[in-house]
């Protein structure tokens, strides 16, 4: 677990929502998705609702409150395969519901760059926080063919 400790990575992200009525009709602040990595902590506005969790057993999308002081914690798709399932990386989307604009934090702590599993040390797939990273977000920034290289 050390190894995923020492120097993670870690990504912040201030976001803004224009209010309800700048949006056009079906516009989706953020679509259905699932946060790619290890641990997610979101700070809401309070009060600005807009966070949705799909459900499975229900079939529906459930309102995650805006409370203040209130963080809400999730895991990614990292997570999810290295649990084999246990810990399971929500589906989410957003829909600012006020009129007026919504603002968040979101970080996303991914553990160090060189980690393999920490949850278990002896699963055959070596893969590394950086290499999965790399792989999913690497054609986003102008990284050199040998980066990019090393990612696979
Ligand atoms: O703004 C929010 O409440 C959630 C944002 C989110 O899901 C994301 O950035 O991955
Ligand atoms: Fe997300």
């Amino acid at each position: 677990m050390d190894s995923f400790t020492k120097r993670p990575i870690i990504m912040m992200k201030m976001i803004r929502y224009p209010p309800l009525s700048a949006t056009l009709p079906g516009q989706f602040g953020v679509g259905a998705h699932s946060d790619f990595g290890g641990v997610t902590v979101l700070l809401q506005q309070p009060g600005r609702e807009g966070l949705e969790v799909w459900h499975d057993e229900s079939e529906a999308w459930l309102p995650v409150p805006a409370v203040q002081d209130v963080l809400v914690i999730s895991c990614g798709d990292m997570i999810q395969k290295w649990s084999g399932g246990v810990y399971r990386s929500a589906r989410h989307r957003v829909i600012n519901k006020s009129d007026a604009e919504r603002f968040s934090c979101a970080t996303f702590w991914h553990g160090d760059f060189s980690a393999t599993n920490p949850l278990n040390p002896n699963d055959p797939n070596k893969d590394t926080v950086g290499q999965l990273l790399l792989r999913r977000f690497g054609n986003q920034f102008s990284l050199s063919k040998e980066v990019m290289a090393a990612a696979n």
